[in-house]
C-alpha cells in the first residue's frame, strides 16, 4: 500500500473521523487514519451498555482505570473508552448537547482567538441534522427546543427519545423542579442551559439507531479514495525528524510508527503534511510523551529522550464526577426500561417492537431528562458563603502555577448564574449495582454530577512500553473540602427537597441509597465512598498560551513542533458544564478548517520559492 500521506490522523474516534472527513473533502489531498480498534457497528439498539450496571463490552473498551483516588476512599475507578472505529462516540450515551455561551467564550478569554460560542455553535450546527420530537412528546415530556438553535442537513442525525415510561415520572420531575424555582428550559441548545430540560441525542429518527461517523459520513461502502482507514493499528509514537529543521528550532513530524499484526510498521507525511493526534484525553498525552514531547524530567525517568520540553503535557486533566441516589417507585406505575433483562415477557415484547416497528424501550436513550443549575439555587445563602470562603483558601494552591489565570476565571464564573455547576439527571431504572432490584418493582436513579470541578488531575505514561495503559489520576474531589461539601449539599437537595416536593414525591415509595434519613456526615461519607467518573475527561493537552499551561496553540499545533497537531477532547482548556461529544466534534471540524488552510498557505509559499533547495529529511525508524 501507500506509505506517504498529506495528513496522518492518529485515532479514528469521535474527533478523528470528523477531522478525516473534513480534510479528505479535497480529493487531491491524501489522508490516513490509524485506529487501534476495529470496525464494529454499534447501532443495533439504542440501549448503551451503561444500563447493564456500568459494565462495558470488553471487546471494544480500553478498560482504563484510575490510580487510587485519594479523596474517594482510595478507590480505583473504571474509565470506559471506546476502542473501535468511531471511538467513544460508538459506545457513549449519545446526548448531543451544547454548553452555556459564557463557557465557550471563556476559551477565547484564556488566549484562544476565534474559539467562542459563535464558532463552536456554528460548527455543531454544521454537523447536525435535527428532527424535532412529535408535538405530543414536546408537550408532555418537554422534548422541545427552538428549531433555530439546531442545524439541518448535517451528517449527524439528532432527535429525541420516544419512550418515556413510566409516563407520570418525567412530567412530575419537571413540575417538582419548577415548584422549587427551577424553570423548564425550552431553548437549552441556544447558549442558556439553566433549568430542567430534555436532551436531544445522536439518534437516527428514521431507523432509531445510533448516529455517528461510522454509519453516516464514513460508512465503509462509500469511503473516499483519498481517505485510507487502517484499523487494528496501534500507534506507538510520532516519528520526528532528526534535525530541528525550521529556523525557529521547531521539530518536524515526519510520520508515525505503529504496531499491526504484531509487526512494527510506519507511514510518513508528505513534505507539507501534518500529523494530527486524536487518541483521546487519556492517550494523546501518552503518545506525545512516547515521541519525546513532554515534561523532560518525567521523560528522563522513563528513559525517553526529550525532544521538546513541554511540562504541560498530561496536566490540567478535568473530569466530571458524580454520585447516585436511588428510589423505589410506588406500585401501579407500570414497567419501565428498568425491567429489561429482568422481566422476560417485557423484554421479549420490547425486542419485537424494536425489530418490527423501531419503537419501544430499545428505540430510545433513557435518562435524557436533566436539570442544570448554579449552586446558589440549591445551597442556602449562608452555607454558600462559608463554602466559597473555604474554596478561596484551597485555591491558593494554584498561586504562581501556570493555571492561576484559568482558576481565577473559573472562580469568577461561580457568580455567573448563566453557567451551570451541578446536573441532576433522571434515570428511569435502578443504576446502583449495590442495591438489589426486586422483580415487579420500578425504580429511579437521580445522578448528581459536578460539572465544573476545580480539581486538576494528570495523565502520564507509565513506562516507555507503548502498549501499557497510562497512569490516570483525575484527582476526583481534589479540592476536597469544597467539592465534597457541594456534592453532599446536592445529595441533600435530592433527598430532602426534590423528592419531597409534589408531584414527584407522590410517586416515590422509598429512598434506597444513600439510605433514607442519612445525616449530613453520612451523606458526606457516601460521596467520599461512591463518587465515580461521569466520563467527560478533557484538558490534558490544553489549548492555552504556553506559559499558562498550554500544549497546543490556537491553531492546535503542539508548541515546539512544526506540523504536529492535537484535535480531540484533550485540547479543551477549561471544562464545560455539559456532555462533551458535540463540542469535541465541533472542535475537530474547526481543526480540519485550520489544518487545511495551513496546508494550502504552505503550497502558495512553495510556489513562490520553487527552485529553492529543500533539505532532505532524515528519518530514524
Ligand atoms: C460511557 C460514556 C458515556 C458518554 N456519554 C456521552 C453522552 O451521552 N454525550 C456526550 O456528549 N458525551 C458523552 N461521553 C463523552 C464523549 O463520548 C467523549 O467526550 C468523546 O467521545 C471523546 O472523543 P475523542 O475523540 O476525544 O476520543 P475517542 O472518541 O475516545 O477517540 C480516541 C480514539 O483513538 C483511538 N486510539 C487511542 N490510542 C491509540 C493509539 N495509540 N493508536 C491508534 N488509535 C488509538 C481509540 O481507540 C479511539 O478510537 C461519554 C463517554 C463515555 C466513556
Amino acid at each position: 500500500g501507500r506509505t506517504a500521506y498529506d495528513h496522518i490522523i492518529v485515532g479514528g474516534g469521535s474527533a478523528g473521523l470528523v477531522l478525516a472527513e473534513r480534510l479528505s473533502r479535497d480529493p487531491t489531498v491524501s489522508v490516513a487514519v490509524l485506529e487501534a480498534g476495529s470496525l464494529t457497528e454499534q447501532n443495533r439498539t439504542l440501549i448503551p451498555a451503561l444500563y447493564s450496571g456500568f459494565i462495558w463490552d470488553p471487546e471494544i473498551d480500553w478498560r482504563f482505570t484510575t490510580v487510587p483516588q485519594k479523596h474517594v476512599s482510595d478507590n480505583v475507578l473504571l474509565l470506559p473508552r471506546g476502542k473501535t472505529l468511531g471511538g467513544t462516540a460508538a459506545v457513549n450515551g449519545m446526548y448531543f448537547v451544547r454548553a452555556a455561551k459564557n463557557e465557550y467564550d471563556a476559551w477565547e478569554t484564556l488566549g484562544n482567538p476565534g474559539w467562542n460560542w459563535d464558532t463552536v455553535n456554528a460548527n455543531i450546527k454544521a454537523l447536525e441534522n435535527f428532527i424535532p420530537a412529535s408535538s405530543k412528546d414536546a408537550k408532555t415530556f418537554h422534548a422541545t427546543d427552538s428549531a433555530s438553535n439546531h442545524g439541518k442537513g448535517g451528517p449527524i442525525e439528532v432527535t429525541y427519545s420516544t419512550y418515556w415510561e413510566p409516563a407520570p415520572l418525567i412530567p412530575a420531575y419537571f413540575s417538582s423542579f419548577n415548584a422549587l424555582g427551577i424553570p423548564t428550559n425550552k431553548h437549552a441548545s441556544g447558549g442558556d442551559t439553566i433549568g430542567v430540560w430534555q436532551a436531544p441525542c445522536a439518534i437516527d429518527a428514521e431507523n432509531r439507531s445510533r448516529s455517528y461517523a461510522v454509519n453516516t459520513f464514513l460508512h465503509p461502502n462509500d469511503r473516499r479514495e483519498n481517505l485510507h482507514i487502517i484499523t487494528g493499528a496501534h500507534v506507538t509514537r510520532t516519528i520526528l525528524a532528526d534535525e530541528q529543521l525550521s529556523k525557529a528550532g521547531d521539530v518536524r513530524a515526519v510520520g508515525v510508527q505503529y504496531i499491526a499484526d504484531n509487526e512494527t510498521r510506519s507511514i510518513h507525511v508528505t513534505e507539507r503534511g501534518h500529523v494530527v493526534i486524536t487518541a483521546g484525553t487519556y492517550q494523546t498525552p501518552k503518545l506525545l510523551e512516547l515521541s519525546g514531547i513532554g515534561n523532560a524530567s518525567i521523560l528522563k525517568e522513563k528513559g525517553i529522550t526529550a525532544r521538546v520540553d513541554l511540562p504541560a503535557v498530561g496536566e490540567n486533566l478535568q473530569d466530571h464526577v458524580g454520585v447516585l441516589s436511588c428510589f423505589e417507585l410506588k406500585d401501579g406505575l407500570g414497567p419501565s426500561v428498568g425491567a429489561l433483562n429482568v422481566d422476560s415477557e417485557y423484554t421479549a415484547q420490547q425486542w419485537e417492537l424494536y425489530t418490527e416497528e423501531r419503537k419501544g424501550a430499545l428505540a430510545s436513550v433513557h435518562g435524557t431528562t436533566v436539570a442544570m443549575i448554579p449552586f446558589q439555587k440549591i445551597i442556602k445563602a449562608d452555607t454558600w458563603t462559608t463554602l466559597k470562603a473555604s474554596l478561596d483558601k484551597s485555591l491558593q494552591q494554584f498561586r504562581g502555577t501556570p493555571y492561576e489565570k484559568q482558576i481565577a476565571l473559573q472562580r469568577s464564573q461561580l457568580d455567573d448564574e448563566s453557567i451551570p455547576q451541578i446536573e441532576f439527571v433522571l434515570l428511569p431504572m435502578l443504576a446502583d449495582p449495590t442495591v438489589k432490584a426486586e422483580p415487579n418493582r420500578s425504580y429511579i436513579t437521580i445522578g448528581t454530577v459536578l460539572l465544573r470541578p476545580f480539581a486538576r488531575g494528570s495523565v502520564h505514561l507509565e513506562s516507555d512500553d507503548p502498549l501499557k495503559h497510562p497512569l490516570i489520576d483525575p484527582n476526583y474531589l481534589g479540592i476536597t473540602e469544597f467539592e465534597t461539601a457541594v456534592m453532599t449539599e446536592a445529595l441533600k437537595f435530592v433527598a430532602e427537597s426534590l423528592t419531597q416536593t409534589k408531584p414527584l414525591s407522590t410517586l416515590i415509595a422509598a429512598q434506597l441509597s444513600p439510605p433514607s434519613g442519612s445525616s449530613h456526615a453520612e451523606l458526606e461519607a457516601f460521596v467520599q465512598q461512591r463518587a465515580f467518573s461521569v466520563w467527560h475527561p478533557a484538558g490534558s493537552a490544553s489549548m492555552l498560551p504556553k506559559e499558562e499551561g498550554g500544549v497546543v496553540d490556537p491553531q492546535l499545533k503542539v508548541y515546539g513542533t512544526e506540523n504536529l497537531h492535537v484535535a480531540d477532547a484533550s485540547i479543551i482548556p477549561l471544562q464545560i458544564g455539559t456532555h462533551t461529544m458535540a463540542t469535541v466534534y465541533a472542535n475537530a471540524l474547526r481543526a480540519g478548517e485550520i489544518i487545511e488552510k495551513i496546508y494550502h498557505d504552505a503550497a502558495d509559499v512553495n510556489k513562490d520559492t520553487e527552485d529553492s533547495q529543500q533539505k532532505p529529511i532524515h528519518v530514524e525508524l
